[in-house]
């Protein structure tokens, strides 16, 4: 089975999104990630409406709270079918413990398939001046990732959010070989990285071990956004 390239769906209502999806010949095949923008205007509808058109869907909304309020929330998260979520790690093991028992919670009253939960690391706009400087972390960036990522699998996620930079250390480590390694911050030569820092190009993520990708703006701002597809899919399957 190909691995995901999951598309960004950064747009603010339903109707950019069907314009979008109406360029595609067969958007059954797409995976896409709804965020907070569009997930706040449109709500769980959007949701249903992309599950219509048979899309893979990851909901990233990045949860961070106290336990208690992340579960209840993933509660609600995981009724809707969606085949990913994230929360972030940094809200610690009891967090991300409570974030699977509320997913599984609620797939179960709905009676669908619980989505596979993945822990942000360290955002993909995070530099390591940033890092150390403002967010005073003691490990450097991938050590630092590492660390998450081994809390987050041994609290029952599935998988990371993490940058390409990163999966050498990840894949080299003592985590499964099973767990997702999901990689934004994905750019060609020539696109540009805009608020992104540790970017790479599809190929270089697909070498170093990712399991999925995820592209936004260089596919949704393309002057031809199927033919922006068709060439980061093609780098990333190669
Ligand atoms: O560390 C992270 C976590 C999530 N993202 C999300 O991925 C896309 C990337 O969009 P581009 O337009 O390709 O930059 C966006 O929706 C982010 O919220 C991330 O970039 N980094």
């Amino acid at each position: 089975m190909e691995k995901p390239l999951m598309i960004a769906l950064d747009f603010d209502d339903l109707e950019t999104v069907t314009n979008f999806l109406a360029a595609f010949p067969d958007p059954s095949r797409l995976t896409v990630k709804v965020g907070m923008e569009l997930f706040y205007q449109a709500g769980p509808a959007i949701v249903a409406d992309l599950k219509n058109r048979g899309c893979q869907i990851f909901l990233d909304l990045k949860l961070f709270d106290i336990p208690n309020t992340v579960k209840q929330a993933m509660v609600q998260i995981g009724r809707l079918g969606v085949d990913y979520v994230t929360v972030h790690s940094l809200g610690g093991s009891a967090m991300l413990k409570a974030a699977k028992e509320g997913l599984n919670a609620g797939a179960a009253l709905a009676q669908v398939s619980a989505p596979k939960l993945l822990a942000v690391t360290e955002l993909t706009s995070i530099s390591d001046d940033v890092l150390k400087n403002e967010q005073h972390a003691a490990l450097p960036m991938a050590d630092q990732v590492l660390a998450l990522a081994q809390m987050a699998e041994k609290s029952g996620c599935d998988g990371v959010i993490c940058s390409a930079l990163e999966l050498p250390v990840l894949r080299s480590s003592d985590i499964s070989p099973d767990f997702l390694c999901v990689v934004p911050g994905i750019r060609m030569a020539q696109d540009q990285s805009g608020d992104q820092v540790r970017v790479a190009t599809p190929d270089k993520a697909a070498t170093d071990g990712a399991s999925a990708i995820v592209v936004g703006r260089p596919i949704t701002k393309a002057t031809d956004p199927v033919a922006a597809w068709n060439r980061y899919q093609t780098a990333w399957q190669s």
